[in-house]
C-alpha cells in the first residue's frame, strides 16, 4: 500500500492519522519504510536526506551498526526486568562524566516525564508552587507546561482539557527579556523554578542573547529559585556537557530526552546530590515507572554516548557551518532577508525579515512560504520537520555530498516558495 492509502486507513484508527500532531502535513504524511544513515525511505519508493531525524535523537543517523547490534544483543537477554541493572549504572556514570553539575540521575521514559519530575522536585525542595517558563518553549505534553507552548502545539491555542487550577501556577514570560523576568520575580515570591530550554528549539531555533542565561542564573540564585535547564534537545547535541558546557552556566537541575536514549524512548533528570536525594526512595518526592532505566534504551544510550567523541562534535559543528554558510549565501545571492538561525548541528530558516529572538518574533514568519518551501524540499528529496516551529538537525551520517545536494534543493525551494507566495 502507498502512503495515500495507508493514511486513509490510519485516519480510521489513529486520531488525525498520526501518533503525534506535528507529524501531520497536507495532503498526508509519507509513511516511512526504513532509515539508513542520513536517508529515510518511504513506502512509495522515495528517499529523503533527513534533517528531521525523528525530531532530534538520531545524532548518529538511522540504524547505526553499533547501536543496532548492541540493542539486538540486549534484546536476546530480555527487554525489561523491573530490577536495577549494571547497564543503568554505566550510563549514569557516562552522563556524570560529561555533565559536571550532574551527581545523580533518575532515568525515565521521555522528556515529558523528566520535566514533570523536575517540577515536582523543585516545588518540594523550595516549598513554593509556581513555575516560570518562556512563551513558545516546549517542555513536553503534560498539563503544567502547556501554557503558550511551542512545537506542534504552537499552531494551536492552549489545549482544552487542562483545568485552570493546574496552570494557574505556571507563568510565562518572553524569552530574552530580562526586565520581564525581573518584574515577575519582584512581584511574586512563590516561584519554585525557572524552566528554560537554553536554546528554544521547539519554536525553530532561538539562541539566548549574550548574558541572558547568566542573568537567569543570577536572579534565580538570589531569590531562592531553582534554575532548570530543559536539555531534551541540546543535551549531548551542542557539546558533550550540553548547553551548560556550551554557555558555561551551571543549572540546578537538567532534563534530558532524545539523544540520551540513542534512538529509543528515554528521558532523565540529573542534578546535584543535595537535590536528587529527595527523589524516592532516597527521599519522599515520588517518581516511578515500569520502564524507567529500560535496558534496551539504556544500551542504546551507552553506545551512543561512547560514540560522541570530541572529534565527532567537531565534525558535526563543521557540517552545521557548511549548511548555515550555504543557506546564508543563497539568501544573499537572491536578495532575501529571511532570518537564518542555528548553532552546532542545528538550524532553521524563519521566513520573516525580523530578528527572531522570542515567540512573538518567531510568529511573524510567513507560514505559507514555509509550507511551499517544505513541499518543494520534499519533492527534491530533502525532509525537514513539517513545521516552521521545529528545528532541523544534522547527524554524523550526513556526508559532504549530502549537504551539497541539500543546498541545491534548498536554493531551488526557497526561490520557488517565494515566487509562489504573495508577501
Ligand atoms: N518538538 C517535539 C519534541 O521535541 C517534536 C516531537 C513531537 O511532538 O512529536
Amino acid at each position: 500500500m502507498i502512503s495515500d492509502d495507508l493514511f486513509k486507513e490510519a485516519l480510521k484508527v489513529l486520531p488525525g492519522g498520526v501518533s503525534s500532531p506535528v507529524r501531520k502535513f497536507e495532503p498526508h504524511p509519507f509513511f516511512a519504510k526504513k532509515g539508513e544513515g542520513c536517508i529515510l525511505y518511504d513506502v512509495d519508493g522515495n528517499r529523503y536526506i533527513d534533517y528531521c531525524l525523528a525530531y532530534g535523537p538520531l545524532i548518529l543517523g538511522h540504524a547505526p551498526e553499533k547501536i543496532t547490534s548492541a540493542v539486538c544483543e540486549q534484546i536476546k537477554k530480555g527487554s525489561a526486568y523491573g530490577t536495577p541493572t549494571k547497564a543503568e549504572l554505566e550510563l549514569a556514570k557516562l552522563v556524570i562524566e560529561r555533565v559536571p553539575s550532574a551527581e545523580m540521575i533518575r532515568f525515565v521514559n521521555s522528556g515529558t516525564e523528566a520535566t514533570m519530575a523536575a517540577i515536582r522536585l523543585a516545588r518540594a525542595f523550595t516549598g513554593k508552587d509556581k513555575i516560570l517558563k518562556f512563551e513558545g518553549a516546549y517542555h513536553g505534553a503534560h498539563d503544567y507546561v502547556l501554557v503558550k507552548p511551542g512545537s506542534g502545539a504552537a499552531a494551536a491555542p492552549d489545549s482544552p482539557g487542562i483545568p485552570q487550577d493546574t496552570t494557574r501556577n505556571t507563568i510565562s514570560a518572553p524569552f530574552n527579556d530580562e526586565e520581564a523576568v525581573a518584574s515577575i520575580i519582584e512581584e511574586d515570591d512563590n516561584i519554585a523554578a525557572i524552566l528554560v530550554e537554553p536554546v528554544m528549539a521547539n519554536i525553530g531555533c532561538i539562541e539566548p542573547e549574550d548574558g541572558y542565561l547568566k542573568f537567569l542564573r543570577k536572579i534565580t540564585s538570589e531569590n531562592g529559585i531553582l534554575l532548570i535547564f530543559d536539555e531534551v534537545i541540546t543535551g549531548f547535541r551542542i557539546a558533550p556537557g550540553g548547553a551548560q558546557e556550551y554557555y558555561n552556566i551551571t543549572a540546578d537541575l537538567v532534563t534530558y530526552g532524545k539523544i540520551i536514549g540513542g534512538g529509543f524512548p528515554m528521558g532523565a533528570l540529573a542534578g546535584p546530590r543535595r537535590l536528587m536525594e529527595h527523589i524516592s526512595p532516597a527521599g519522599d518526592v515520588y517518581q516511578a515507572g515500569t520502564f524507567n532505566g529500560n535496558p534496551v534504551s539504556v544500551t542504546a544510550g551507552i553506545t551512543t554516548l561512547k560514540e560522541l567523541t570530541d572529534d565527532l562534535y567537531k565534525e558535526l559543528n563543521k557540517k552545521g557551518e557548511i549548511i548555515r554558510k550555504g543557506i546564508k549565501d543563497i539568501l544573499e545571492d537572491n536578495n532575501l532577508e529571511f532570518y537564518l538561525a542555528g548553532l552546532s548541528s542545528m538550524f532553521q530558516i524563519y521566513f520573516t525579515q525580523e530578528k527572531v529572538k522570542d515567540y512573538t518574533s518567531a510568529k511573524t514568519a510567513n507560514l505559507e512560504i514555509f509550507k511551499k518551501y517544505f513541499h518543494s524540499l520534499l519533492k527534491g528529496g530533502v525532509f525537514v520537520p513539517p513545521s516552521q516551529f521545529e528545528c532541523c538537525f544534522i547527524s554524523a551520517a550526513h556526508r559532504k555530498e549530502d549537504l551539497n545536494m541539500t543546498l541545491e534543493v534548498v536554493e531551488e525551494s526557497i526561490k520557488r516558495a517565494v515566487k509562489q507566495s504573495p508577501r
